[in-house]
């Protein structure tokens, strides 16, 4: 006798599948979703799950690509661009900007053929602004991926010139340290505090497997870089440039292998400690692989540029039903 087989309903059930793709620029990696028309819901509890490296595809963040005009609170002077990078942290909260993300958006949008590197700049909408990402010649020495470069608009020094004068003006207390360093507030667009360490033995040493813990403590909260100098050197055609060693705690996320708000950041912060002299372009070693960044020369708030690569590494479709159970 044959015993009949119950007919169950199919996962995805009601809720259905979405189309995603993985990429990552220096290993700071994204799960990328084409929402051109506003219509998905982007839960914090869908993003958390995607994000989630066991039970979902796992990433630092996700990037919803919609159209400008679908993003309600899209700030005032975005509205002249098409599309809109809509930032999320793996624990489902929102971020203003990813420097690292905004060269992965462009690599898509080629990929979707929304855009075209010889036809221009692409501008993207983001909560920081707009963006610029144009296509650059890769740096020897730096691997084989393509890069882009970002125009990240303005950095501030929300402490200005006693902040700096003082160190810093934060206290950052990072496990496995024994103490307390001073850290400095930088502002990309979101919010970064940099502590600069004597030695690589520290920066290998820093437990950033828990948030450090910055006094006074940041509103929005705050992502934190260590930084180590590691000296100057010559670019090809003459003009110096500095070199640094990174780790960083993501707000949001915890310590990934690259942020690029982050590199941003430490190069204004080291260019500022360093005062008249220093160098306008750095080379941001982080875990990931490396990053350069450029400033506009001069006292006063600079205009960074960050380049780095944008890979694109699959594309899957997700059971949305078996995701969220
Ligand atoms: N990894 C990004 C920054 C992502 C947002 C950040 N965690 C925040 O909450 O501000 C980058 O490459 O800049």
């Amino acid at each position: 006798m044959t015993v009949p087989v119950p007919v169950q309903a199919p996962a995805s059930a009601g809720l259905g599948r979405v189309d995603v793709t993985k990429g990552h620029g220096t290993r700071n990696d994204f799960v990328l979703v084409d929402d051109r028309d506003g219509a998905l819901d982007v839960t914090a509890e869908l993003v958390r799950r995607l994000c989630d490296r066991r039970g979902g595809l796992g990433a630092d963040g996700l990037i919803r690509l919609v159209a400008t005009a679908h993003v309600p609170d899209a700030p005032a002077d975005t509205r002249t661009t098409a599309w809109f990078m809509d930032y999320r942290n793996a624990d489902g909260s929102v971020a203003q900007m990813c420097g690292n993300g905004v060269r992965v958006f462009a690599r898509y949008l080629e990929r979707l053929g929304l855009w075209r590197p010889e036809t221009g700049d692409l501008a993207v909408g983001t909560r920081a602004g707009v963006r610029a990402v144009r296509a650059v010649d890769v740096p020897v020495g730096v691997g084989d991926d393509a890069w882009f470069a970002v125009d990240m608009g303005p950095v501030t020094l929300p402490g200005g010139a006693t902040a700096l004068a003082g160190g810093g003006d934060a206290e950052v207390e990072v496990g496995g340290l024994d103490v307390t360093r001073p850290g400095l507030g930088v502002d990309v667009g979101n919010p970064h505090t940099v502590v600069v360490l004597a030695t690589g033995a520290d920066l290998v040493r820093a437990d950033l497997t828990r948030a450090p813990v910055v006094t006074p403590v940041p509103a929005e909260g705050t992502n934190v870089e260590l930084v180590v100098p590691l000296g100057e050197e010559s670019l090809p055609d003459g003009a110096p440039a500095g070199r640094v060693r990174m780790r960083v705690h993501e707000r949001g996320v915890g310590e990934t292998q690259s942020c690029g708000t982050g590199a941003v950041a430490a190069a204004a912060a080291v260019r500022a400690y360093g005062g008249a002299g220093a160098p306008d372009v750095w080379f941001v070693e982080v875990p990931g692989g490396t990053l350069r960044v450029t400033l506009t020369p001069g006292v006063g708030t600079p205009h960074a540029e960050l380049a780095g690569p944008a890979v694109l590494v699959a594309e899957a479709s997700v059971d949305l039903a078996a995701l969220l159970a």
